[in-house]
């Protein structure tokens, strides 16, 4: 047994499952779903053989050569080579191949080898072959390549043991470290005759079952229609949006009573003072109100992982192609652009799939206007306040509808930005032709999807717990100090830093209908779009001293007229509310420009829009 650790890189063609396999061998749980380019960065993690090893397990973006055309395939050809900074080159490459479709990894099995790193062949998703009958003869496959192979059923337990006992039987035989070889970036000659190379051995050693299975093609026939396709994609977003609503409501309730008395009892408990109104007005109402869209967090990421896990997220993309070409986006656009739905950091990551620059660069700048999760809190609050829960015609919930607007409205003014920026920008440049492999359709892993939706509630809550938490100690400080001066009329916040910031702000603020409460509560929502919300519950009680144990949503009702409402929801779609947002953008785009255009250029988005919409909403007396 050696103490240094082993370091073992996965290597293989997209959505090959070397994200499970990492997943099974170290016990993490990294984003894992059924569509090509998941993956865009290097992970690491470590696990012990059942000899005893120490390894070090490098996860990587899949490609299908080591050409490296895309940033994320580019991490994968770097580490492989040991090219990428900090990082040692790996002692053992795992390249992972679907037992399935063979082909594309083999030819990269074939660029694997000539760099001569030590190498063992993983087939994986062997359940999948099994079942449909493709059979493979290991020991010719294995001849012919000249290396081990294992096969293996990343997503099931048990089924790598057999890969971690060749491993240690693989390590145990071979000591010497052999030198990498010279790697030159191969041809387009090169990767055919590779690809010939691969066909060959194919044909010698798997045997295809006489019926194929044909699953996957009638669904498509349906799904991928041109028409029926895009109406059944409209249907799926409308029933997510509905179900979100309507699903959500009771525990969403219950929540909400479970804060409100909880804040009450904090009330009975302690004397008047400081430390009551901290916690009661502070934490609990504060860090509750943003807690409280837990259901519809969930609702929402289960909706989305389980179109991801069964496959159909690669088919939306395809169907989308045409309308985000028309926009002058690349058809990759279309992932990184619903992972923005999530939240745009991720999403502005996955566009390391892009090749191109300016195709990349295009969809950096507008993922951020795509919804994401953090804005939930702020349009349901603001809907719940001021838009009646009727169902219209019987069956649809009329504040799933708004709901449903809002996001589409983020979707196209993202096309409709996107189009401006291409005619401004470059207009010479046309997007490359689209491939994207589709995946065969899977039934959706029930534990894969519960672990997905955990972790997400896991990040809501930790973001509640530690930045929104932070914030709100932050805004009740400002709004408790100072205190009213001995016999001062009004609410005592009237005196406070809180209401002189936001009245400082005011009177940029006035001619989109928002007042100094929402001045206050937009600056932290910098550090979170969801603080907005739990600043407004905190400003609110504050002001409305002993008797504002009323939900917030109550008190909005009250306060604020419609057009003013409105007018924030819009706000809401566009203003570049997330100062983490701007700082991936610098990060990933590799200059401070975009962010700074980004910023500037979804700031008059929302100043104009919002500007518009109060005033439209007044001129139409409505109130
Ligand atoms: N049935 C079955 N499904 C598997 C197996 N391994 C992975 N999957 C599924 O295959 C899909 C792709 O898995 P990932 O682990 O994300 O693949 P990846 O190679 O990391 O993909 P990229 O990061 O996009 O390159 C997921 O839906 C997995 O649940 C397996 O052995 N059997
Ligand atoms: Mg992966």
């Amino acid at each position: 047994m050696t103490t240094a650790s082993l370091r073992l890189a996965l290597v293989g063609a997209p959505n090959t499952g070397k994200t499970s396999l990492f997943n099974r061998l170290t016990g993490s749980s990294q984003k894992v779903a059924n569509y090509p380019g998941v993956t865009v960065e290097r992970k690491s993690g470590g696990f012990v053989t059942p000899q005893g090893r120490n390894v070090t397990v490098l996860d990587l973006p899949g490609t299908y050569s080591l050409r490296g055309r895309s940033p994320d395939e580019e991490i994968t050809r770097d580490i492989v080579l040991g090219r990428f900074k900090g990082e040692a080159v790996p002692d053992l490459v795992f390249c992972v191949a679907d037992a399935t479709n063979l082909r594309l990894t083999l030819r990269l099995v074939l660029e694997l080898k000539r760099i001569g790193r030590p190498m063992i062949l993983v087939l994986n998703m062997i359940d999948i072959a099994r079942r449909r009958g493709v059979t493979i003869d290991l020991d010719r496959l294995s001849q012919e390549l000249g290396l081990p192979i294992v096969t293996s059923v990343a997503v099931r337990k048990g089924g790598v043991d057999d890969l971690l006992k060749r491993t240690d039987e693989f390590l145990a035989r071979s000591r010497e470290t052999p030198a990498t070889g010279q790697w030159t970036a191969p041809t387009i000659a090169d990767l055919k005759a590779a690809q010939r190379e691969a066909d060959r051995i194919i044909a010698a050693s798997v045997t295809l079952p006489a019926k194929p299975d044909t699953l996957t093609n009638r669904i498509d026939a349906v799904v991928l229609h041109p028409v029926a396709g895009l109406v059944i994609l409209a249907l799926i977003l409308f029933v997510m949006f509905q179900a979100v609503f309507t699903w959500a409501q009771p525990a969403m309730e219950l929540l909400s009573d479970g804060f409100s008395a909880l804040g009450q009892v904090v009330h009975d408990v302690l004397p008047e003072g400081l430390l009551q109104s901290f916690l009661q007005n502070g934490v609990i109402s504060g860090v509750g109100s943003v807690i409280v869209f837990l259901p519809q967090i969930i609702i929402i990421f289960l909706f989305i992982l389980l179109l991801e896990d069964f496959g159909y997220m690669a088919r939306a993309a395809f169907l989308m192609d045409r309308i985000m070409g028309g926009a002058g986006l690349h058809g990759r656009a279309f992932i990184p652009l619903l992972s923005s739905f999530a939240c745009a950091i991720p999403g502005i990551m996955a566009t390391r799939v892009i090749d191109n620059r300016r195709d990349r660069l295009t969809t950096i700048l507008i993922a951020p206007l795509m919804t994401c999760s953090a804005r939930i809190p702020v349009y349901t609050l603001i809907i719940s306040a001021f838009v009646p829960a009727k169902m219209l015609w019987g069956w649809v919930n009329l504040q799933g509808l708004v709901m449903f607007g809002l996001y589409a409205a983020g979707i196209t003014s993202a096309l409709t930005v996107s189009a401006v920026a291409k005619f401004f920008l470059w207009r010479d440049h046309a997007p490359a032709p689209f491939m994207l492999e589709l995946p065969d359709y899977k039934i959706p892993r029930l534990r894969s999807i519960a672990i997905g939706v955990f972790t997400r509630a896991k990040m809501f809550l930790y973001r509640a717990g530690t930045t929104i938490l932070s914030m709100m100690v932050l805004i009740w400080f400002l709004a408790s100090f100072p205190t009213a001066p001995a016999g001062a009329e009004g609410p005592a916040i009237n005196y406070s830093f809180a209401a002189m910031i936001g009245h400082a702000l005011e009177p940029l603020l006035r001619p989109i209908g928002f007042n100094w409460q929402i001045a206050v509560a937009l600056i932290p929502g910098m550090a979170a779009r969801e603080v907005a919300v739990a600043a407004l519950g905190t400003v609110y009680s504050i002001e409305g001293g002993k008797e504002a144990a009323e939900a917030i949503g109550q008190v909005l009702a009250q306060k604020w007229t419609l057009p003013t409402a409105l007018s924030l929801l819009v706000w809401y779609i566009f203003a570049p509310q997330c100062a983490s947002t701007l700082a991936v953008i610098r990060r990933e785009t590799g200059s401070a420009k975009w962010m700074v255009v980004t910023f500037v250029y979804m700031l008059a988005l929302a100043y104009v829009a919002s500007f518009l919409t109060f005033n439209l909403a007044q001129a139409l007396g409505l109130h």
